[in-house]
């Protein structure tokens, strides 16, 4: 039984309700117009103090950035209106926007602001001092409905369930076709959910939830809400989203800012060591061998393996004098109190030079300082240390302590550990001869995996100038983007400022004022970055929040890679250990997390999906079981009405048929998208055979996902969804891979409405 009553809103209520969105839109105009104006005064104005210059280069960050947020908040403006039983109003959008006049009157409540939560959580059995909410239903500028809930148990209304809220908007999002592209929730949070938002920053937040319950969605939502709540502490170190792969980052990339906050850093794993692009790709078992915690070890005694030991002593001819001969025990000594030091092996080769510089400058010493009759060497101690200073300086020195202690990038250690079997003999002797064949490649290109390695390396090398200097160049390139990225958004807002302030007299364009490279100076002449552009360039940022979503896909090394950059353990952890499909992925929260918070960490579930229907939700639930019998699946919040369809048809016709399937499907969807989901094997074959049929058809590593019909592998669709899936050859996908369970039941699971599944016999 429902606990609200809906009482239905008469046309003139939305008359009313026009007049007060319209002043609204108006209003954000203004602001927008301002804004925009601001932003060309400072680009105009040059010259000043150092300080001037760095308010100015603040000041056109602050005005870029409202610009950007004024026009990314036009859709859905105002979504809803607290009436409460003081008899004030409240009105809720996505910022918050106050009256111009002396007295700033809220004129609409920014969803976070703690007076809002009530949008969300008030029910009848708990109104929160709310009678009345009301959702407002708008298209582009124009209110097309309202609906009301009552909040009083004498009214409430029979029918219904008693723990959405409100539940006909709610719905009404579900039901509605899919564009390709997520879209934020921020009209019909649900309670379960809004305690996840809204839950506090420090500490490590596990939330778990089935398929289609809303975690990404959460996940954004969380990251908005941290910004806005605690700006002053985020702000500085910044947020960093971890996403599976660079198709879903661009499915989720449009929800931040429609939500107004452009601050956050989206990034996959593979993206995460700062100038390494991973795209290569490798076996899954290597992969999984990879994101093992024993490849610490192996990359340590990599490392020790680089600081070499001769068995003989080696000779150094200097010019115009005699060899000089370093045996194996100094080098020996020099290696111990280099190691000794605990410092990162670059900048241990400091250590190691002054020892043996020391022994080599000894010998020389003794030679030319040697007394003919017989008494003490004739040197004092500045003419040796000149002896060493010069030595330092030579060629043939320096060769030998470039081989003894070679100074290394992660790149080279990794790429000359992959490249020789004998290097990985020595550095990895735990692991058997099957594991260690399959470490070994050729030189060329990074997997994913390789990230967290690269990462590990950094930390046991430590940085060395050219890391710095490489550094500063990937800085420059951003700081570069960003600019252009500025006049970008000061051109778009053109017609309004040039033609108001130069009327009459000759009109000049953004561009004809500054350039990029002008800006980009002038930033570094105050070293100005945004955070995201620092954090983006640099492997050691530190960031204040990180928020990884599909948790579960990631190895053990991966996440010793992610506690490096979020030593405060402020986190919060999106994903389901039921679809992990990854072979080094994790079946358990408490196993990932022990060795970093052992088990300081608190966990939220979601249990209600607003994606999969009932109906496929039943399918899906046997393929759970399989996985693990004590799983449950979600809840379903509706059905839809539509039994899945499951057909087989001769191996040699698979194709034929899916070509059919595919076309009547996509010309029964009046909008929405079609999603063919076909084992890792077929892709190319059936892509081929869909994209001839159906031009639109998107196949292909990264396949436009607004196009109608969409064709993926279950990796590539993890965290997607469609109006309809037509799933190809089920028993394929789970015989595919020792996880096989999960990807059926990720695969299962993408659908809103429809499901259809053809299985070759
Ligand atoms: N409160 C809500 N209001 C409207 N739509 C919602 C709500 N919660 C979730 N949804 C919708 O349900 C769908 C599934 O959400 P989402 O992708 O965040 O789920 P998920 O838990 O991450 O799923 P998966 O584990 O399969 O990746 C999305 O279309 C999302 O917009």
């Amino acid at each position: 039984m429902s606990r609200h009553s809906a009482d239905s809103p008469s046309d003139d209520d939305i008359g009313r309700e026009q007049e007060y969105v319209s002043m609204l839109y108006q209003r954000l105009d203004g602001l927008r117009e301002q804004a925009s104006r601001r932003l060309t005064e400072q680009l105009r104005s040059t010259g000043g103090t150092l300080q001037a210059r760095s308010q100015r280069d603040s000041a056109v960050r602050m005005y870029a950035d409202q610009v950007e947020q004024f026009s990314a908040v036009e859709s859905g403006l105002c979504f809803g209106r607290l009436d409460r039983d003081d008899g004030s109003r409240h009105y809720i959008g996505r910022i918050g926007i106050f009256d111009s006049g002396g007295d700033y009157d809220p004129l609409l409540m920014d969803w976070r602001a703690p007076a809002a939560r009530a949008f969300y959580l008030a029910t009848a059995a708990n109104p929160q001092g709310v009678r009345r909410r009301r959702h407002l239903r708008t298209r582009q500028r124009k209110v097309t409905a309202l609906h009301d809930e009552v909040l009083d148990l004498a009214t409430a209304a029979p029918g219904g369930h008693e723990e959405l809220t409100g539940e006909a908007s709610l719905l009404a999002a579900l039901d509605a076709g899919r564009t390709g592209r997520m879209r934020d929730i921020v009209e019909t949070i649900q309670a379960e959910q809004d305690r996840v938002i809204r839950a506090d920053l420090p500490g490590v937040l596990v939330v778990q939830g089935g398929p289609g319950t809303g975690k990404t969605a959460v996940a954004l939502h969380r990251a908005a809400y941290l910004l806005y709540t605690h700006r002053r502490e985020l702000s500085t170190r910044g947020v960093l989203l971890v996403g599976p792969n660079t198709t879903f980052l661009r499915y989720i990339s449009q929800v931040l800012p429609t939500l107004a906050e452009t601050g956050v850093l989206l990034r996959t794993q593979a993206d995460l060591f700062p100038g390494v692009t991973a795209r290569r790709t490798e076996p899954a078992a290597t992969a999984a061998l990879k994101g093992r915690p024993v490849m610490a070890e192996v990359l340590a005694a990599a490392v020790r393996d680089r600081q070499w030991m001769p068995d003989e002593p080696l000779e150094i001819e200097l010019p115009q004098q005699e060899v000089l001969l370093l045996d194996p025990a100094t080098v020996r000594a020099a290696r111990d109190r280099a190691r000794r030091s605990g410092r990162p092996h670059n900048l241990a080769r400091a250590l190691f030079d002054v020892e043996i510089v020391h022994v080599l400058a000894a010998q020389v010493a003794e030679r030319i300082g040697a007394d003919p009759l017989g008494g003490e060497n004739l040197l004092d101690e500045a003419d040796v240390a000149e002896i060493r200073r010069e030595l330092r300086e030579e060629p043939e020195v320096r060769a030998v302590l470039d081989r003894l202690w070679p100074v290394l990038t992660p790149q080279r250690l990794l790429a000359d550990l992959y490249a020789e079997p004998d290097r990985i003999a020595v550095a990895a002797p735990m692991l058997d001869d099957t594991e260690r064949a399959l470490l070994h490649r050729e030189p060329g290109g990074w997997t994913p995996a390789d990230v967290p390695l690269l990462d590990e390396a950094a930390e046991l090398l430590g940085e060395d100038e050219r890391a710095a200097t490489a550094r500063r160049e990937r800085i420059r390139a951003l700081q570069r983007e960003y600019a252009e990225g500025v006049l970008e958004i000061a051109r778009g807002s053109r017609s309004i400022d040039v033609e108001d302030e130069f009327e009459g007299g000759e009109i000049l364009g953004v561009a004809d004022l500054i350039d990029a490279d002008r800006l980009l100076e002038r930033q570094e002449e105050v070293d100005r970055l945004t955070t995201a552009q620092r954090a983006a360039a640099d492997r050691t940022w530190t960031f204040g929040h990180v928020i990884v979503d599909e948790a579960q896909e990631l190895s053990p090394m991966a996440w010793r890679l992610l506690m490096r950059r979020c030593p405060s353990r402020s986190m919060t952890i999106v994903g389901d250990v039921a679809q992990t499909g990854a072979l080094a992925g994790t079946p358990s929260w408490a196993e990932a997390l022990a060795p970093y918070v052992a088990d300081r960490w608190r966990l939220e579930e979601l249990t209600v999906s607003y994606r999969t229907p009932s109906e496929i939700m039943a399918v899906a639930a046997g393929v759970l079981a399989r996985i693990d019998p004590a799983l449950r699946p979600p809840r379903s919040v509706r059905d839809s009405g539509a039994d899945p369809w499951d057909r087989a048809v001769p191996a040699g016709r698979l194709a034929a048929e899916l070509v059919t399937a595919a076309t009547a499907e996509a010309g029964a969807l009046a909008d929405g998208r079609l999603g063919v989901i076909v084992p890792d094997g077929l892709v190319d074959e059936l892509g081929a055979a869909l994209a001839a049929a159906l031009p639109e058809a998107a196949v292909g590593e990264h396949p436009e996902l607004e196009s109608r019909v969409v064709v993926l592998t279950v990796a590539q669709a993890k965290g997607l969804e469609f109006d309809v899936v037509l799933l190809v050859d089920p028993d394929g996908i789970e015989a595919g891979s020792p996880r096989g369970a999960s990807d059926l039941y990720v695969a299962l699971t993408r659908a809103t409405q429809r499901l259809g599944i053809i299985r070759p016999t």
